[in-house]
Order: structure tokens, then sequence, then C-alpha cells
């Protein structure tokens, strides 16, 4: 569905993407993390036609998309970070307009608006100018107009940005529904959130792809994997939790006086022993949760490597 061939960029004589190749498949979410200017944009542009590479191809759907350029963005939908063009319009007429660009007309296009614009919960701000809406609705006027032709390939930049938490949680639901019908990547800074969402991640850093690697395998390599956050009113016996099997250390959270976190040798659980551990010694626990991985640190780990 697409694949990346060496791709390259520079922006002023400077090398932002570099020599970046890795191919995905229809039902496929990768996720594309990175820290701030590690090169998501740019890399998504060039992907959606938006830009050229310096070098390397572009192929979706067998097309090159700079040799079938036409051809290759009808299968594409680009919800860009910058928002919309034409942001005096109201949504609604942007919709139609971008539907009346990709070829429909009458019903058809009515039925294409109305669609994407319930995808997205937009029916209460339909008449509204795009430029007066705040930044999260904006994404999501950009992210409905990248819907309208049912895309193959559906690229989106920091999607959920300038949402509020329950409004994230929808995106990432419409995310995960979509990606049944096509082929979707998703840059974010925040890996974490769209943990539930991707089945493979690509780590980005300095333009170079530093990880492309299935999510699970991303959050096994945290060293916090399986680690075991628990939080007391008093302070806790570290000895009794440092000698239990399987135990790797211990952290002690300096913003949270009598909360640490126990991690875990690879391959071991140490949930049950520390759950035994705290009834035998009748410790008053506050919370206790088994961590899934700690994504974002992972990504700011890798670029960090990288850029060394
Ligand atoms: N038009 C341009 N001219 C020169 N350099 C540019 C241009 N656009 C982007 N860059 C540089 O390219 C690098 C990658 O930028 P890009 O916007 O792709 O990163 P990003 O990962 O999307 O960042 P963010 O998370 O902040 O959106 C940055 O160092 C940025 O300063």
């Amino acid at each position: 569905m697409i694949e990346i061939s060496n791709l390259t960029k520079y922006l002023n004589k400077k090398s932002v993407i570099s020599d970046v190749s890795f191919s995905a498949k229809r039902q496929e979410c990768l996720g594309l993390f990175g820290l701030e200017g590690a090169g998501k944009t740019t890399l998504l542009k060039m992907i959606a036609g938006a830009i050229q590479p310096s070098s390397g191809q572009v192929r979706i759907l067998g097309l090159d998309t700079h040799t079938h350029s036409y051809h290759a963005r009808k299968a594409i939908g680009y919800q860009p970070e910058s928002g919309v063009s034409h942001p005096t319009l109201s949504v609604k007429n942007l919709l139609r307009f971008i539907a009346t660009v990709r070829g429909f007309q009458g019903a058809e296009r009515r039925r294409r608006v109305d669609h994407a614009a319930s995808r997205l919960e937009l029916w209460p701000v339909l008449d509204y100018p795009i430029n007066t809406l705040p930044p999260g609705l904006k994404r999501k006027v950009a992210f409905a107009q990248a819907l309208l032709h049912d895309p193959d390939v559906l690229l989106l930049d920091e999607p959920s940005e300038g949402l509020a938490p329950h409004q994230q949680g929808k995106i990432s639901r419409l995310i995960q529904s979509l990606a049944d019908e096509m082929t979707i990547i998703v840059a974010s800074r925040d890996c974490e959130a769209l943990a539930g969402v991707c089945t493979r991640a690509l780590v980005i850093g300095g333009g170079r792809l530093l990880a492309d690697t299935p999510m699970p395998e991303l959050q096994r390599s945290s060293r916090h994997f399986r680690a075991v956050t628990l939080a007391a009113e008093s302070a806790l016996d570290l000895l009794a939790l440092a000698v239990l099997p399987g135990v790797a250390g211990i952290e002690e959270d300096r913003h949270g006086p009598g909360t640490v976190t126990v991690l875990a040798m690879p391959g071991h659980s140490i949930y049950p022993a520390i759950c035994a551990l705290i009834a035998n010694r009748r410790w008053e626990i506050h919370s206790l949760n088994l961590e899934p991985g700690r994504l974002n640190d992972v990504v700011h780990h890798l670029s960090q490597e990288a850029s060394h």
C-alpha cells in the first residue's frame, strides 16, 4: 500500500529527512513518533505529495507519487498540522468545496459531507467560519476533509492536539475504527496517547528512522515495562520490596513522597509477589498500578542516544 524508499529532504541546505525507508500494508496503523523538530511533519508532507523529496521515492498503491501524482493523490487523505486552506469559509462550505474538488456532486456530495461531519461530531459548528474555531476543532475540520473521499491511505499530523481528554479518546477510537478500511500513519509527539491505537511504531529523530517495530515490542523495551507503582500513606520497607524475586530496582518519586516504582527484570512478573507482601505486612496502599511501559521515555531515550 505504502512503500517509502531512501527518502531524503534538504531544506535550506540542511538535511531534515535522511534516507528513510519503510512500507505499510492495508489495515496497519503506524504511529510516527519523535520529539519536536524530529522531522515528522516533513516526512508526512512528502508522503502526501505536498512537497517533493530531494531524493528517494514514495509509492502509494504501486504508483510513484512524483510521476503519477494525480492518481496517487486520489488515494491519499491528509490532515496537515497547520490546518486547512481557506480558513474564512464556514465548516460546511469548506467540506463542500473539498468534496467538489474530489469530484463529488449533488446528493453524493451531500452524503459525503454529512458523513464526515458526523464522524468528527462537527454538527454544532457547521455554519461557523473555521478561523473562529478553537485549535482542537480546527484539527477536527482538517481531519474531516481528509476523510471525504474514503482514501486508501490516511495521513494524520497531531490529530488530537488542542482537544480535551475525552475528545482525544473519541479521536483515538475513530482512528482505530478507520484502520479496518485503510492504511493510517499518525504523527505525534505523544506516543503514550496512541499506544492502544497504533499497531506499529516508527520513531524518528534528527530526520532518521530510529526504530520500526510493533507497538508491543516498543512497550517491552521500556525499563518500566511491567513495573509496579505503589503509593502509601507512610514510608514503605524498600528493602523488603527490593529482595522480592524478579525485582530489578526501585525508583522513589521525588515529587510524591511515599510513591515508589518497583522495576521488573525482563521476563518477570513481580505484581503477585508485591500484592502478597502488601497483604502480609498490612501496608495501607492508596494506589497500586501495573505499568504498561513508559513509551514517551523510550522515544526520548532513542532520540537522545541518536543525537550523541
Ligand atoms: N521550511 C523550512 N526550512 C528550513 N527548515 C525547516 C523548514 N521546515 C522545517 N524545518 C526544520 O526541519 C526540522 C523538522 O521539522 P518538522 O516540522 O518536520 O518536525 P516535527 O517532528 O514535525 O516537529 P513538531 O513535533 O514540532 O511538529 C526542524 O529542525 C525544522 O526546524
